[in-house]
């Protein structure tokens, strides 16, 4: 039988982040060309949330606390800066109202409406399932129009 190969698997830790202004907040790593969610690889010893923790914190100035009631789920996809790659990313989501900046290997932050994101400059994962998903919860924030 012939033996399948499967592509070797990244294992990071992400996060939806949203502000008060209906935004989600995207990075683009420095020597890359796609944006992405702020995050990175989970070391060995690290678990989801304490890799995510460190990495935003290093991303972006801001130190959060996170708890299974942040967590969104797994999902994979191809990883961007890495050919050949998939990832398997944990998933966080959270609010964030204070401001944050750009430093160690993040070129550039933006927040920006999920509906209103340009496709091609979204890392797979951003633009086939997490872009998706931030679209999802925002109208589901929504007041309805009983509740305005
Ligand atoms: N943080 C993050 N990485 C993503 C996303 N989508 C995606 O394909 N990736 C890819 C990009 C990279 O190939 C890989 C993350 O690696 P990285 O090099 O940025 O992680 P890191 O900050 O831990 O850096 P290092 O240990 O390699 O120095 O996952 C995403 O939405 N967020």
């Amino acid at each position: 039988m012939p033996s399948v190969s499967h592509p070797p698997i990244i294992h990071i830790a992400t996060a939806l982040i949203f502000n008060d202004k209906g935004q989600t907040l995207l990075v683009r790593k420095k020597g890359s060309r796609f944006f992405m969610q702020a995050g990175g690889k989970i070391d060995a010893q690290e678990t989801a949330a304490q890799a995510l923790a460190r990495e935003l914190n290093e991303e972006l100035g801001i130190t959060v606390s996170l708890n299974e009631s942040n967590f969104l789920g797994s999902f994979t996809a191809e990883a961007a800066n890495e050919p050949g790659h998939h990832i398997q990313a944990e998933v966080f989501r959270m609010i964030l109202s204070t401001p944050v900046t750009a430093q160690a290997e993040i070129a550039e932050v933006i927040w920006i409406d999920p509906a209103k994101a340009p496709d091609e400059q979204l890392a797979p994962l951003t633009r086939d399932t997490l872009m998706p998903l931030a679209k999802k919860i925002l109208l589901s924030a929504q007041p309805t129009s009983e509740e305005a």
